[in-house]
């Protein structure tokens, strides 16, 4: 289900204005979820992760944009050609949920991104990461997440949009 930059799967809102948008952002070997170390990952694919996001988003009126991208460089460019866009006639991204993989751990690249953009984000993990290898305990970008679901399998993926949904709304 992953849509190209710029599409609004659920559409515009019933009275034609277009939805603010909420980017799920996946990074390194997150397509391979479903396949990939069940034990640790389970068996729902990305594409039954994004789905959870996308109906979240429509419950909640957001449109909801999703990319998969194994290269770090994809992602900041993602990250920053969303700033400044939340006001914009085509419904700009509002938020972010992020799911950086092994990037979490080791980019101050991306977490800078995130910083530079000012748009609030929601850090997933599917796994568990602080019940996992030491080097997986810290993440270069939770101290300046929204929030940070972990060990939630891909339930943390609706959470996030539902989560943002509402800070978003609150805060405007
Ligand atoms: O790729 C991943 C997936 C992950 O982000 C998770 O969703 O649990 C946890 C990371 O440590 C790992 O590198």
């Amino acid at each position: 289900m992953t849509n190209p930059p710029g599409s609004t799967p659920t559409g515009p809102s019933p009275s034609g204005a277009p939805l603010p948008r909420i980017l799920v952002l996946n990074g390194p070997n997150l397509n391979l979820l479903g396949t990939r170390e069940p034990a640790l990952y389970g068996h729902d694919t990305l594409a039954d992760a994004e789905r959870l996001a996308v109906e979240a988003g429509a419950r909640a009126g957001f449109a909801v944009e999703c990319l998969q991208s194994n290269h770090e460089g994809v992602l900041i460019d993602r990250i920053q050609a969303a700033r400044g866009t939340a006001g914009e006639a085509d419904g700009g991204i509002a938020g972010i949920v992020l799911n950086a993989g092994g990037l979490t751990h080791t980019s101050v690249a991306l977490r800078d991104a995130l910083a530079a953009v000012a748009i609030p984000f929601v850090e997933v993990h599917v796994s568990n990461v602080h019940a996992r290898e030491p080097f997986r305990h810290h993440s270069f970008l939770s101290a300046i997440a929204s929030a940070v679901i972990v060990g939630a399998g891909i339930a943390g993926y609706g959470w996030a949009v539902e989560l943002l949904a509402r800070r978003t709304a609150t805060a405007s």
